[in-house]
């Protein structure tokens, strides 16, 4: 595992955008991961930066998102699907087709799980997945429990999740209570990981998931068992870890 620490958001966001570029520089045809919420979102703007200045080119890479409300339209601007056309995909020359994100919409949903691990399988494995980390530990939409699902699954939302997750809706009571959501496995499965952190509020739940016991309690623990992690922090949720490195 490897750990950075930065001085800022800023500047956790920019090395976060320089390891995903050179991925696709080295490997235009990545698979790769994309995450959602608050934290990533320095890091697209920096994508598209290179995209714009430095002719970084998205056109051959395939994507995977992690996770999508359920229900939730995709016109609504609080899905994940507009949100990655937001920050992401409507300022890059990325081949839409090769865009995936569950659909919140699937009127059969165990059928959407099963499709999207079949794509993901078909694409070969994913190069690298980009992850954030919820305050209770869970990645992608993986919500502590007493056993976690492997595969890509509707997720019950977890109440601390719900009320994190209100700040970016007019109200508590218009978080969707499910999402659709690639699994523990499915994210283990990827050959390399990098997860982002920023803030004081990370600070606790980076250090017990990075330094505690691997338990089902702290989804993220599972990340100390994958050979190639890359965890990406500024000053803030590094506070806890850092006496300790
Ligand atoms: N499902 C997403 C996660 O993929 C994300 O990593 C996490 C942290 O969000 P934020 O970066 O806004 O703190 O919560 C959301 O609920």
């Amino acid at each position: 595992m490897r750990i950075y620490v930065e001085a800022n958001y800023e500047a956790m966001s920019k090395k976060a955008a320089y390891i995903l570029s050179s991925q696709i520089r080295l490997e235009p045809q990545s698979v790769i991961g994309l995450a959602t919420g608050g934290t990533p979102v320095g890091m697209y703007k920096e994508l598209v930066r290179m995209h714009k200045e430095e002719d970084l080119d998205f056109s051959e890479i395939t994507t995977f998102n992690l996770d999508e409300y359920y229900p939730i339209a995709k016109d609504n601007p609080q899905s994940y699907y507009y949100y990655m056309m937001e920050n992401l995909f409507n300022h890059v020359n990325i081949d839409l087709s090769r865009v995936h994100i569950p659909n919140g919409m699937a009127q059969d949903v165990a059928k959407e799980c099963e499709n999207y691990e079949t794509m993901i399988r078909n694409a070969g494995r994913i190069s690298l997945q980009v992850l954030g980390i919820g305050p209770n530990g869970h990645i992608g939409f993986n919500e502590p429990d007493a056993q976690l699902e492997p595969y890509t699954h509707l997720v019950d939302l977890d109440e601390k999740t719900i009320e994190a997750n209100s700040r970016y809706f007019n109200s508590r009571e218009e978080v969707p209570k499910q999402a659709l959501s690639m699994g523990v496995k499915t994210i283990m499965s990827a050959k390399k990981l990098m997860l982002l952190a920023s803030g004081q509020n990370k600070a606790e739940i980076i250090k017990e998931s990075i330094m505690g016991g691997i338990t089902p309690e702290i989804p993220a623990s599972f990340l100390q068992l994958h050979p190639d992690v890359t965890i990406i922090l500024d000053k803030e949720a590094a506070s806890e870890v850092l006496p300790l490195l």
